[in-house]
């Protein structure tokens, strides 16, 4: 499954809608990302993501705080952007540094302008199937599958990994579409038994090619999240995938899967968040 050439569509289609909404609103979607730090990854992402944003017709910024920033000052930037009636979207680029308290940051962006879709409240939507903006990866992968038009309802998934941004919600998301469901993490017994069983499997471990021929049953589809890279600087995923790749039905490559996906589905939430802000200021007027 080719994420680059998917992510292309999906941005396409994005770009159109866009330009309908600046045209109709007098309006345009504007997405902003806060990263605190010089970690080179990072930086990174963040510039993809307003490269991919501008290419789309979006604003966007990014802000740079010091890798010193206190907890407070990153909270009241939040709290400004929230009020800036020009922003539609504000993303705060992790791993955050120790000594400030994610949760506490997450918190405080507004809950209609979390186009990460990290928020408690938007978490719990996506729990009970209210609409929110789901996280972006899961939703990238989600978007694939239906892309490739692979079956979910009926469907065993398991997901590899438990982290709020991946294993969680995808398990929700695959649940909603009437898959079977099964999370496993780092203290499953028996992990291999489970994931031969899997119809679909996900894994977000961390792990460089943790998963394995032997792990994966034949005809399955293999989604890989992972991102680590070599000492050579070299990106490669949780899937071992000239391995696993003659053994399954279909399965995502790292570089070119998952990552350019949820570089999409972030323009998607902005697009998504920035209408929803819009209808209600009409309706208040
Ligand atoms: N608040 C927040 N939101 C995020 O969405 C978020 C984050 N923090 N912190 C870090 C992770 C990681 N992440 C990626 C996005 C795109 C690629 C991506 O486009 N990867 C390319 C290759 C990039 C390369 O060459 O390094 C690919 O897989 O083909 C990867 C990883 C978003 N994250």
């Amino acid at each position: 499954m080719d994420g680059k050439e998917v992510a292309v569509v999906v941005q396409e289609k994005i770009k159109k809608q866009t330009a309908e909404w600046i045209k109709r609103t007098g309006q345009t979607p504007k997405l902003t990302a806060v990263v605190v730090g010089k970690n080179a990854a990072s930086q990174f992402y963040v510039r993809s993501k307003k490269k991919a944003a501008m290419e789309v017709g979006f604003i966007s910024e990014i802000i740079e705080l010091p890798a010193k920033v206190t907890e407070v000052e990153l909270l009241a930037c939040i709290k400004e952007l929230n009020q800036d009636v020009t922003v539609h979207g504000i993303l705060v680029q992790l791993p955050l540094p120790q000594h400030i308290d994610e949760h506490k940051v997450i918190c405080q962006i507004d809950v209609y302008k979390d186009v990460d879709g990290f928020h408690p409240e938007q978490v719990g939507a996506l729990s009970i199937g209210l609409n929110g903006l789901a996280p972006c990866t899961p939703a990238g992968i989600i978007e694939l599958l239906k892309y490739y038009k692979i079956k979910i309802s009926g469907k065993h998934a398991v997901v590899i990994g438990r982290s709020n941004i991946v294993g969680k919600p995808i398990a929700n998301m695959l649940l909603k579409l009437d898959a079977t469901v099964t999370i496993t993490h780092s203290q499953t017994q028996n992990l291999a038994e489970i994931t031969r069983g899997a119809d679909i499997l996900i894994v977000s471990i961390g792990q460089p090619h943790f998963l394995t021929a032997d792990l994966v049953k034949e005809g399955a589809v293999v989604i890989d999240v992972g991102i680590n890279r070599t000492e050579a600087g070299k990106l490669i995923g949780d899937v071992d995938f000239e391995g696993v790749k003659e053994k399954v039905f279909a399965i995502t490559p790292v570089p070119g899967g998952v990552g350019p996906m949820t570089i999409s589905m972030l323009l998607d939430n902005t697009l998504v968040a920035f209408k929803r802000i819009v209808s209600v200021e009409n309706k208040e007027k």
